[in-house]
């Protein structure tokens, strides 16, 4: 990975994670503007972009700012090479003069300046999430990769929240969403950002790798269906989890183990004769992966079948001193099916005196979405974990967040300058709604945040934040979501989240908005 030492502060970050995203991932009116700025002398007045969306996602309140890391990558090591030159100059009209060119050779964005909301926190509407100052010309060039990284990222980490308030805390939840994903940015984006969000891991390897998330994973209906009897199971030996002893037979251990199931009071009638390549798909598994054994039980009939097949390799693998993991199911009704395999886990803990398989862990999945996640809670369920992929990485119920990239000055005119609002801790202010005259509050404030940091200082002094680790900007995710009153929260009609303005910016915003408004003239 390409990596550049910024001029300025000494800083080495490391280039975007997709090598997709390069100065060419623009659209081609940046770069004819670009051309226009230059030919008229305009390209290096300082100018200022606000990024923002305008309203929040999936029905919602709130919004997760999420992508500010891969844009600080992207400009740090903006640079175009030889080849990109060539390619823009036969893409734009033959009359562009060369020294056009020449100035892009030298463009490498140390002349931004870049200020944002920490990633990861919960932000609102028409707040700038991000604040891009620099020479008019090149900020120009970023709207789009800037758009695009951040579009994306806040909202499939919005996404994820959503089905984590939904789930609850308690849940564990799997991100399980690459087969089904927009090509591989998609996937690999949606597990870097679904873990901001609140996810616990990710099936897709590649994630794991590049962000250092949690991989998780079952087995498929394939692995069930590939056995066809017990015969196939040729080495039975399995060693004792203390490493004692070698068991030479572990298939008949689990024959044993299910006729005693089959005559006990937990499962006495629920099943006659289990399905035997499922049995065999079970057994081989639990020998690769003895302690951490998770099988898949809805292939054939998930109480005749895949429960008693299940609780049979558990009880042989407990005599070896294994814990068995748990079972997933992956189709029926998962709120009913939960219920009916707790009850059995319970009965077989007091039947057969197994300490704790009665909380043998549950993972459901099968097109989940936040409704099914909701409908599953008011039924009452018995699930530990979801796996969930189409609806939550595809963002299935919404497809973009309207990032917008907007100039708010040039040359110094006409400034918008929210951070320069300072007021500190206990001080009274006024509050306003931004465009109602008549809605307004004193608020004494208990904590001041300025909300915008600096994370790249161009030319300037400024000091620059970290850019801190993946972990971290989840955890900061977690907590403001923690701190949201909860009809904010909700998933029908949430209470509104009101974000005011102080009377300063009102004043300022309402003079500007009249200085540009034409007057018109009565007929
Ligand atoms: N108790 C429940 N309440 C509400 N929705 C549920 C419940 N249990 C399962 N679902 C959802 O209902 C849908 C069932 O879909 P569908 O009928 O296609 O699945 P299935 O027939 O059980 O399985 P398969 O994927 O094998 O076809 C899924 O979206 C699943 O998440
Ligand atoms: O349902 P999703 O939320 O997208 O979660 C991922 C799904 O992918 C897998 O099966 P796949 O859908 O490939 O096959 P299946 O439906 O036949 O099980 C898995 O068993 C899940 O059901
Ligand atoms: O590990 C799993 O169970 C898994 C992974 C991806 C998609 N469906 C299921
Ligand atoms: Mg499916």
């Amino acid at each position: 990975m390409e990596m550049k030492k910024n001029k300025h502060s000494g800083r080495v970050i490391a280039g975007p994670t997709n090598p997709m995203v390069t100065p060419l991932l623009t659209d081609l009116y940046q770069f004819t503007m670009a051309y226009a700025y230059w030919k008229a002398g305009k390209h290096q007045q300082r100018a200022v972009f606000d990024l923002y969306f305008r309203k929040n996602p999936f029905r919602g309140e709130y919004t997760i700012f999420a992508g500010l890391e891969e844009c600080v990558r992207f400009i740090s090591n903006y640079k175009l090479s030889d080849e990109e030159i060539d390619f823009i100059r036969s893409s734009l009209s033959i009359s562009c003069e060369d020294g056009f060119f020449d100035y892009l050779r030298g463009i490498d964005c140390s002349d931004v300046e870049v200020y944002a909301i920490p990633e990861g926190s919960v932000v609102f509407p028409k707040i700038p999430l991000m604040r891009i100052e620099g020479p008019v010309a090149v900020v120009q060039l970023l709207e789009t990769p800037f758009a695009n990284l951040i579009n994306y990222a806040s909202l499939v980490s919005t996404n994820a929240a959503r089905h984590r308030f939904v789930a609850g805390k308690s849940k564990t939840l799997l991100e399980f969403g690459l087969r089904r994903a927009q090509g591989p940015d998609g996937g690999v984006g949606a597990s870097k950002y679904c873990y901001i969000g609140g996810f616990d891991a990710t099936s897709n390897v590649a994630a794991g790798r590049l962000f250092g998330i949690p991989l998780r994973g079952t087995h498929s209906h394939a692995f069930v269906s590939s056995y066809m009897s017990l015969d196939e199971i040729v080495d039975k030996s399995l060693h004792r989890e203390d490493g004692s002893s070698t068991y030479e037979d572990f298939v008949s251990l689990v024959q044993t183990w299910l006729s005693k199931i089959q005559w006990s009071k937990s499962l006495r009638g629920v099943f006659s004769e289990t399905n035997q390549s499922e049995l065999a798909a079970f057994i081989s598994y639990a020998l690769a992966f003895p302690d951490n054994f998770l099988a898949l039980v809805d292939t054939y009939d998930v109480m005749r079948s895949g429960i008693p097949n299940f609780c049979a390799v558990a009880l042989a693998l407990n005599d070896l001193g294994y814990k068995a993991v748990g079972i997933r199911l992956d189709s029926g009704d998962l709120a009913y099916l939960s219920c009916e395999i707790r009850k059995i886990f319970c009965s077989i803990e007091n039947e057969f005196g197994l300490p704790g398989f009665g909380k043998t862990s549950i993972t459901a999945s099968n097109d989940l979405n936040e409704e099914t996640l909701d409908a599953l809670n008011k039924q009452g369920h018995e699930i530990d974990a979801y796996g969930i992929g189409t609806y939550l990485v595809t963002c299935y119920a919404q497809a973009a967040l309207g990032v917008v990239f907007k100039l708010v000055e040039i040359i110094n005119q006409p400034r918008i300058k929210l951070s320069e609002d300072v007021s500190k801790e206990g001080d009274r202010i006024l509050c306003r709604h931004p465009f109602q005259e008549s809605k307004r509050a004193y608020v004494v404030p208990q904590r001041v945040e300025e909300l915008l940091r600096c994370y790249c200082a161009g030319t300037s002094d400024k000091k620059e934040e970290t850019l801190p680790p993946l972990r971290d900007i989840r955890e900061r995710c977690i907590k403001q979501l923690e701190q949201m009153r909860p009809d904010h929260m909700r998933r029908l009609n949430p209470t509104p989240y009101k974000v005011s303005v102080s009377a300063q910016l009102y004043d300022f915003i309402h003079y500007l908005w009249l200085n540009e408004a034409p007057v018109g003239e009565l007929q």
